[in-house]
């Protein structure tokens, strides 16, 4: 058994099964406390609730609650494993919910592969939440579910590994590009993975300046062009008029490579072949499109990010979802729209340009961190992401329109203590 294996399972099995539980918020001791926490004192918010729904965010916790659910069809990079296997990722996702953003999250894997059926199943527990974040839900059945569930529920849905992926790789390739002396207008980019996460970060992409014809788009059958008859309308919105046919016909002389697929798909000759300062954004978890070692054994000039907390530059949805629920919930919003999230991904790429706190810095075990090239993307410990990302968030709800909640008064949060002081 391989050290990390071992540490990763003891980790996950001791001293207590899983990483995450429920606390109680409210005195249990006696008599009294129990007979308002249940009969006879719980009939009461009962009958409010029944009068006016919206009295629910007064009375239980659904205002700071999200469902982090899936059915296991692409848990990370490993593929289709079944809803239950994707537990411990779901169960991850709560544990960075709570400890960066003080989000409460019931985690829900479902176990089905039809889309009807997993619509059905959601639309009919979403009044229990404040927020559903969608996951690891493979394409193209994660667009149709989406679209579906927005429409039917009166809380944000949110697929994060479209929309929480995009955004955080919005800001670090903004950055990554200045620093490499290029602009996003001019850029050449290579996305290896046609899916969830691959469709929703171009698209993002596109709306901050990125041009669609210098994007080429890679599937297992190689690079999306025109003259393709196999396309889902998902590819086909990014089916380039080209005669370039495979990944290494895509790289050459490319500024940037998006690796959203699988393990070790970009070897070091493809990479030898892109132009100078090459970006590679290897994002496959939990390995990635070509490790950190190689890349920089192979290209000097490359700046290097990955999906894991184990490398510099993690480029990872951990950076968005817990931050950005947070804004969408202390607003009430009833959507997470494209402001918000355009909101979020600017608010990240300027963080990455202020002083690092020096408690981030010994939790990377490093003396300092700096923008550059190992640097492009905030760390996801740093207690400045409540306070900035969420309050770009809350504010893009507000002034487009999808605020149901004024500016809240414990804005701009200072930590995840501040939540409930109202
Ligand atoms: N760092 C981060 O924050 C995140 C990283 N990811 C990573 O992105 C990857 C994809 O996730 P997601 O979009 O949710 O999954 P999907 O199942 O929706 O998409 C997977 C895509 O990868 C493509 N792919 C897989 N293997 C290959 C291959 N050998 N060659 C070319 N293309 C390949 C598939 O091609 P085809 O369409 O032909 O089947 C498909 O388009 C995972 O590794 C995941 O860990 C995802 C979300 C967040
Ligand atoms: C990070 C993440 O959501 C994924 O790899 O699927
Ligand atoms: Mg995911």
């Amino acid at each position: 058994m391989t050290d990390l294996k071992k540490l990763a399972l003891e980790y996950h099995s001791q001293p207590r099964p899983g990483k995450i539980s429920i606390n109680v918020t409210k005195p249990t001791a006696t008599a009294k406390d129990l007979a308002l926490a249940y009969s006879p004192g719980v009939a009461e918010p009962v009958r409010e609730i029944a009068k006016d729904p919206e009295l629910a965010y007064s009375y239980t916790t659904k205002g700071n609650l999200v469902a982090v659910i899936s059915n296991g069809t692409a848990i990370l990079g490993l593929g289709d494993l079944g809803a239950l296997a994707s537990k411990p990722v779901m169960e991850g996702k709560g544990v960075l919910f709570k400890r960066f953003a003080g989000v409460d999250v019931f985690d829900i894997e479902v176990n089905t592969k039809d889309p009807k059926a997993f619509i059905e199943t959601v639309k009919n527990i979403a009044c229990t939440f404040g927020g559903i974040n969608l996951e690891d839900i493979k394409a193209p059945e994660c667009f149709e579910i989406e679209e579906k569930l927005i429409e039917l529920c009166d809380i944000p849905v949110f697929h994060d590994d479209q929309h929480g992926t995009a955004i955080v790789t919005a800001a670090g390739m903004l950055n990554a590009l200045e620093i490499a002396g290029k602009t996003i207008e001019q850029a050449k980019i290579v996305c290896l993975g046609a899916g969830a996460a691959a469709t929703s970060c171009m698209k993002l992409l596109v709306s901050i300046g990125a041009k669609k014809e210098n994007i080429y788009m890679v599937d297992r059958q190689g690079v999306i062009h025109s003259g393709r008859n196999d396309l889902n309308p998902f590819k086909a919105l990014f089916a380039n008029d080209t005669d370039k046919r495979t990944l290494a016909d895509a790289l050459k002389d490319a500024d940037v490579f998006v690796g959203l697929s699988g393990p070790n798909l970009l070897s070091a000759d493809g990479l030898k072949s892109m132009a100078s300062n090459p970006i590679v954004f290897a994002c496959s978890n939990p390995d990635p499109e070509i490790s950190p070692e190689l890349a920089h054994a192979t290209r000097s000039d490359v700046i290097m990010a990955t999906g894991r907390s184990d490398y510099p530059n993690q480029v990872n949805n951990v950076l968005g979802f817990p931050f950005i629920f947070r804004g969408a919930l202390d607003v009430r919003a009833t959507a997470i729209n494209e402001e918000m999230k355009i909101a979020a991904a600017y608010a990240l790429r300027d963080l990455a340009k202020q002083p690092v706190p020096k408690e981030v810095c010994e939790a990377y075990g490093v003396d300092s961190l700096s923008f550059g090239r190992e640097y492009i993307i905030p760390k996801p410990t740093d207690a400045r992401l409540i306070t900035i990302v969420s309050d770009a968030v809350a504010k893009a709800a507000i002034d487009s329109g999808v605020a149901t909640l004024p500016y809240p008064k414990n804005y701009p949060l200072q930590s995840v203590d501040d939540v409930f002081n109202k």
